[in-house]
């Protein structure tokens, strides 16, 4: 049996890293920056009201308090965006709004509660330190700055600190096409009528969607049936524009293992990983028409399909994607129960993380059937290859799924 990390490394290496390439801002959530970004412009722009109330000089209003208020004439209105601010006379006030731009000469904002709040004149009842309520050219972000690290995943934050400096597009690595295919003749669609024997088609969603949780995109075909000659026909049409193939189902020891069937004889490799669940994987080049398009191909019992994407295929597109972060968050967490589990094969089991009290507790049984368990997971709970039982109270390793 082929050790899990060995066989991590080999789905790693079948990915080549993505292009570059310039998206518009909105397209860009979840995918990793390209190259560095730098700031065009500093943020802010310019010196601008923190509050909605008066620029004054400070010198105007020493000495101001409730009992002896200072009077000033108000000579200008400065809304927000406005671009012809008037500069400031001595012993005048303007009537600024918060992120409107600072007169010249003004050298505080007086919040409009501290004041009678007038139009034509305005009555001060506090005198403020130089620099009040202003917030200063800069102080967030400097021109040419670099604000966004190559490699990072783009996610709100990050797309508000790029508009906000005026990128429109953004330099990314072009999200890897996985072509998601499930097979299996009992397979129908939710929805649909079931008859017995046939089982609601559930691994391409789950895939698909894993997929695209984790920057790429995903197109699905979700009935191939276990006939070799159907599945090749499937594929044919997608191979131009895919940089995986990903297949779930069919791979195993039966008499219609439609994906091993199919693809053993074009140079994909079937081999027994040391992983429990997931054993049964298939990895390698699918060629045909002038093309070579590499091929993961997941067991098909559920939970096997899941993890075995979680622990080989994710990182291998996470990386081809130019992301940064390739893992999952790992945790040591203690065991609240005491499990058994397979010699010679990692175990991932499906568990709850407690963030408070650094404890994990399994979700649902060892199955590779037991979805349920799998959804009410936020982690996945290791179990090392050596061990047969881990007792309660112990230190294992976790996952974060969320
Ligand atoms: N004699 C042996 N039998 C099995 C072995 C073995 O070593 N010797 N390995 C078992 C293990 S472990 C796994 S894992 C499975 C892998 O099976 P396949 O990859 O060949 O998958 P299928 O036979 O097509 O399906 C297995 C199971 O999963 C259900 N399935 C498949 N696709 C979907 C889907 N898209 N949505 C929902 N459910 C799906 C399918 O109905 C089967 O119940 O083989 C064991 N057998
Ligand atoms: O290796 Mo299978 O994935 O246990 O059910
Ligand atoms: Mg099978």
């Amino acid at each position: 049996m082929v050790p899990v990390d060995e066989y991590r490394e080999r789905i790693s290496k079948l990915l080549p890293p993505a292009p570059g390439q310039r998206v518009a801002l909105e397209d860009c959530l979840g995918l990793a920056l390209a190259e560095d970004v730098t700031a065009p412009i500093p943020l802010p722009p310019f010196d601008n009201s923190a509050v909605d109330g008066y620029a004054v000089r400070v010198a105007d209003v020493a000495g101001a308090d409730a009992l002896n208020p200072v009077t000033l004439p108000v000579t200008a209105d400065v809304p927000a965006g406005r671009v012809d601010v008037p500069a400031l006379d001595e012993g005048t006030a303007h009537r600024i709004m918060t992120g409107a731009q600072l007169p010249p000469g003004a050298e505080a904002a007086v919040p409009v509660e501290l004041t009678d709040g007038g139009t034509e004149r305005v009555a001060v009842h506090r005198a403020l330190p130089d620099g009040s309520n202003i917030r200063r050219a800069g102080e967030d972000v400097t021109a040419g700055q670099v604000v966004l690290e190559k490699g990072q995943t783009l996610g709100a934050a990050q797309l508000g600190l790029a508009a906000a400096l005026g990128h429109a597009e953004l330099p990314v690595s072009r999200p890897p096409r996985v072509l998601m295919l499930s097979t299996g003749s009992e397979l129908v669609e939710p929805g649909a009528e079931l008859r017995p024997g046939q089982i609601y088609e559930s691994n391409g969603i789950m895939l698909a969607a894993a997929v695209r949780q984790c920057g790429c995109e995903a197109r699905l075909l979700r009935f191939v049936p276990d006939e070799v000659s159907q599945l090749h026909a499937a594929l044919e049409p997608h191979l131009a524009d895919s940089d995986l193939i990903l297949t779930s189902g069919g791979v195993s020891a039966g008499a219609y293992e439609v994906v091993k069937d199919a693809l053993e004889s074009s140079g994909v490799r079937f081999d027994k990983v040391a992983i429990q669940p997931g054993m049964p994987q298939g990895s390698g080049y699918y060629e045909a028409d002038g093309h070579r398009v590499p091929v993961v191909t997941l067991p098909g019992n559920p939970v096997s399909s899941i993890v075995s994407f979680e622990v080989f295929v994710r990182p291998a597109l996470r990386r081809a994607g130019g992301h940064r972060e390739i893992h999952r968050p790992h945790r040591r967490a203690t065991l609240t129960e005491t499990l058994r589990s397979p010699s010679g094969k990692r175990q991932y089991r499906r568990g709850g993380f407690d963030p408070e009290t650094d404890t994990v507790t399994t979700r649902g049984g060892a199955g590779s059937h037991l979805l349920s368990g799998m959804a009410a997971a936020n982690c996945l709970l290791q179990l090392p290859e050596e061990s047969t039982e881990v007792e309660s109270g112990s230190t294992v390793d976790v996952w974060l799924l969320e």
